[in-house]
């Protein structure tokens, strides 16, 4: 492709050099550069790519683009032979520019799939994990991109982040398209929609899933962290959403309604709204551990839904995502014959092989917000309190992510639980002991004594052990924070780390004395 072909969406304050250059590729990272590339130089929180063009350059970079007026003025005099681009200053106007050459050189994938969005703070994964699955069922091959995977038809891959830069998803997209891929279902995180990461992309169905505290480091305030991802329902630089799919039950809901084209159309799902607030209903909700039922009313009839996720969270995720597939065609009676074959989402209330022969439960989830340990302890005590059994918990908090959620999480934990045992998640740059502090803070009282039982240990291995060998025949143990993650992240290393593993490892050894 040429230069000129490459950069024609994008509004540039100046341009220079030559303009019959081949491109073949575009790349924002300087260390991904290949020969041929645009190298696209943006400011960021930590560094700034515009230190990296002399990097770039020598990795034969064909052409670059800044954010920047020195990078820009500088190169003009030090390469006058090399394709340049200046446009808007600041990150915003590269990753705008980061698209839009991506969706160029990438050959527009994303004017082929039908793309399907899910942003919300808990249940993106789940819900696009489900959609992609009931699309299957009808022999509809997808792109997915999240936290967990990427899947490009068949194939499944590990997933770096849960929405990668435009470049990214643009390459995914066109691999899907080569694939046969007819959808795509991602999630949308608040960061992306912020930093425009997805931009220009057209989103045909979005999903809101619901709006409680996370990540208020990056966003301050819930109202800017609201808004973030409201730019999904009025589109990031496409047209808007043709369906907006939206959790009646949740109290942002009109907020994300109101960001909405005037002629979207609305899809309201819930268990508690009245039938006139949510056309889409999950009625005579019955929850067991390992299967839920229930009747999916719609405007055009009910049918019955068997489902093997557990939990009340999952009703709702369950309610998007066949929201989502009816918005792409699938009718409802075709949704409750794939309803029983959905998979279990690894780390979303995952049932560790092995609990059972103890006489407990073990569960691995990733809740870790205080709005989703609350929701785990609420199906936790569901499950035990016919029988009288206990509820332990485990958990710790993310280190260089939002501290105030710390404490409410230490609450929850406290106020929910018989025995709470307080340990460490992804610690990052941060120490250990300090977020424990903060953690262990939230579970004082007035008086300064503290609510419930709970025991602390730092190392997250030990603390596993201390939680399993505390539980009783008709206990339930919740590992919480980690769900699917095969790693652990210190401040200078990171180690292999998986909750299942480690958690099936104390049951056999457990298994193993009982025996001897
Ligand atoms: C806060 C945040 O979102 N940061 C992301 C953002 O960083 P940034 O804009 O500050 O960029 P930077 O690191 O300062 O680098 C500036 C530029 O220099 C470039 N560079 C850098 C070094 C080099 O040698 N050469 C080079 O060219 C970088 O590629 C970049 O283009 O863009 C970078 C490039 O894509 C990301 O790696 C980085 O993710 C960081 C690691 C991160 O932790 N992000 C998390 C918070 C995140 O985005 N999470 C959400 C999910 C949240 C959830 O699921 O709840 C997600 O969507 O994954
Ligand atoms: N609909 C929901 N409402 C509230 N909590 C939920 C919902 N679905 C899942 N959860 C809880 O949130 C945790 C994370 O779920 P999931 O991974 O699907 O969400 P996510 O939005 O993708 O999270 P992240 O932003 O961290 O990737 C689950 O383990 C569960 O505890
Ligand atoms: N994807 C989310 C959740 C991380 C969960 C937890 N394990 C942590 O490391 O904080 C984030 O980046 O905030
Ligand atoms: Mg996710």
């Amino acid at each position: 492709m040429q230069w000129t072909e490459a950069i024609a969406d994008v509004t540039t304050l100046e341009t220079a050099g030559p303009s019959s250059v081949a491109v073949t590729g575009v790349q924002y990272d300087s260390r991904r550069v290949v020969a041929g590339d645009v190298f696209v130089a943006m400011r960021g929180g930590t560094t700034d790519g515009n230190r990296y063009v002399d990097a770039a350059i020598a990795k034969g970079a064909s052409a670059i683009v800044t954010d920047t007026r020195e990078t820009f003025n500088a190169l003009k005099v030090a390469h006058p032979a090399l394709a340049l681009a200046l446009v808007g200053e600041g990150h915003t106007a590269g990753r705008r520019a980061l698209a839009e050459i991506s969706a160029a050189v990438f050959g527009h994938p994303e004017q082929k799939l039908g793309l399907i969005a899910v942003t919300g703070t808990n249940g993106k994964t789940t819900t696009t994990l489900l959609t992609e699955q009931l699309l299957r069922s009808v022999g509809r091959r997808s792109v997915l991109i999240g936290t967990i995977e990427v899947h490009v038809g068949d194939e499944v891959r590990e997933s770096p982040h849960t929405t990668p830069e435009s470049r990214d998803v643009l390459e995914i997209f066109a691999e899907g398209v080569a694939a046969g891929c007819t959808e795509a279902v991602m999630e949308m995180s608040s960061h992306a929609l912020d930093q425009e990461r997805v931009w220009k992309l057209p989103v045909d169905v979005a999903i809101f899933t619901n709006l409680t505290q996370d990540h208020l480091d990056y966003h301050v305030t819930m109202e800017r962290y609201a808004a973030a991802k409201a730019r999904l329902f009025e589109g990031v630089g496409a047209p808007a959403p043709r369906v907006v799919v939206l959790n009646a039950d949740d109290p942002y809901c009109a907020r994300m309604a109101q960001a909405r084209s005037d002629t979207a159309q609305v899809m309201r799902y819930g268990i508690e709204a009245w039938v006139e607030a949510a056309n889409y209903r999950a009625v005579d909700v019955e929850l067991h551990a390992g299967e839920t039922n229930f009747f999916l009313a719609t405007p055009k009839g009910a049918v019955e839904i068997t489902m093997p996720l557990t939990g009340r969270v999952n009703v709702y995720n369950f309610l998007a995502a066949a929201c989502a597939a009816m918005a792409r065609g699938m009718t409802m009676e075709e949704i409750a014959v794939a309803a029983p074959t959905l998979k279990q989402v690894p780390g979303r209330f995952e049932v560790v092989a092995g609990s059972r022969e103890a006489n407990f439960t073990v569960v691995v989830d990733y809740a870790h917000t205080d709005d989703a340990l609350k929701n785990l302890l609420i199906l936790a005590h569901d499950l035990v309190s016919p029988h009288g059994g206990n509820v332990i918990t485990l958990f710790g908090c993310g280190g260089d992510r939002d501290r105030t959620k710390r404490p409410k999480m230490g609450r929850v934990a406290a106020a929910e639980s018989d025995l709470v045992v307080v340990t460490s998640d992804n610690p990052r740059s941060e120490d250990p002991s300090a977020i424990i502090q903060e953690i262990v803070t939230g579970m004082m009282m007035a008086d300064g004594s503290y609510m419930g039982d709970f025991v602390v240990e730092e190392d997250r291995r030990a603390a596993i052990e201390v939680a399993i060998r505390a539980a009783k025949p008709g206990d339930i143990v919740l590992l919480a924070g980690k769900g699917h993650e095969k790693t652990q992240i210190f401040a200078d290393h990171t180690v292999p780390f998986d909750d299942v593993a480690e958690a099936a490892r104390v049951l056999e050894t457990l298994q193993g004395e009982q025996n001897a």
